[in-house]
């Protein structure tokens, strides 16, 4: 299968998909294309933990998770986020099945570092198989990004480097980070095209920062997996031109020097 698109929707957009949103999916699969989207929730984590007075901390970009913290991430991703999405592409005439990477076992993952950041996760093995299944069944797979080691024990997996392993594992055709600004901005200008030496030099300007970091990470880990059609865009607007291209910030290999 060469015409998966994995779509990641980041929590800071969730609540506010719009319908040319929605028709840009139904245009990429009316050209062909199988769709899986592979989503956040951070806000939403943070609202649900503030409101049960649970405390949690970021280390490198990534939410420091006690069993306590587990148990809301899980709450909110796998229960509240994913029926949303579900719900709204649904609602949307979109075919769609809600999934954690506990189901199938579709996400094994390890713990990137039980000392400083507790049950947080990286992917070691993706059950591209059940993925696959459901694409030929038509329905577009929509996975909460938490893990199981082999013990059982759940992880917590930051959704941008969750979509860049499920990308990877599948050979995807592109990648796709929908989210709440139009790609990469630099003095407010949309950078159309980055290569990945320009990313470590916006990253070390300050140009890139906060959410944007682990976005861009997790890009060029794909790029290094192979993958070669990596773009920021927004979920406000339509991703998918009249001409047919992707609009928003694409991620590209250094140009070669002859
Ligand atoms: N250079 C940049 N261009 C655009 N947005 C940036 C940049 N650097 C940091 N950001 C921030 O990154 C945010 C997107 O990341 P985040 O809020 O984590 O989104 P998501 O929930 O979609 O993963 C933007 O809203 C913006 O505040
Ligand atoms: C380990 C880790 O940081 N996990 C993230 C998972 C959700 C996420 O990544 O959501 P966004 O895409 O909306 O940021 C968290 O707990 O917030």
């Amino acid at each position: 299968m060469n015409n998966i698109i994995v779509v990641k929707c980041g929590g800071s957009i969730l609540a506010e998909l719009t319908n040319e949103f929605f028709e840009s999916i139904k245009e990429l699969q009316n050209k062909g294309n199988k769709i899986v989207i592979v989503h956040g929730g951070g806000p939403e984590i943070e609202q649900m933990l503030t409101s049960l007075s649970i405390k949690s901390e970021f280390v490198n970009g990534l939410r420091k998770t006690t069993s306590e913290v587990l148990d809301t991430v899980e709450m909110i991703l796998a229960g509240s986020v994913n029926k949303k999405l579900v719900s709204m592409l649904t609602s949307n005439k979109l075919k769609a099945i809600g999934l954690s990477g506990v189901d199938g076992e579709l996400l094994k993952a390890t713990p990137i570092n039980a000392d400083t950041l507790g049950h947080v996760g990286e992917v070691k093995e993706v059950n591209t198989e059940l993925i696959k299944n459901l694409l030929n069944l038509d329905y577009i797979p929509v996975i909460a990004p938490i893990g199981a080691q082999e013990s059982g024990q759940k992880l917590n997996i930051n959704a941008d480097t969750a979509a860049a392993s499920i990308a990877s594992a599948l050979k995807a055709k592109h990648l796709l980070f929908v989210t709440d600004v139009s790609g990469i901005l630099k003095n407010g200008n949309l950078l159309e095209e980055v290569s990945e030496k320009t990313v470590q030099e916006l990253m070390l300007d300050g140009t890139i920062y906060g959410g944007m970091i682990p976005k861009v990470k997790a890009a060029l880990s794909a790029m290094s997996d192979g993958l070669n059609e990596i773009m920021i865009v927004s979920g406000k607007t339509s991703f998918v031109t009249f001409e047919g291209s992707l609009a928003g910030t694409k991620l590209i290999k250094e140009l070669e020097v002859v």
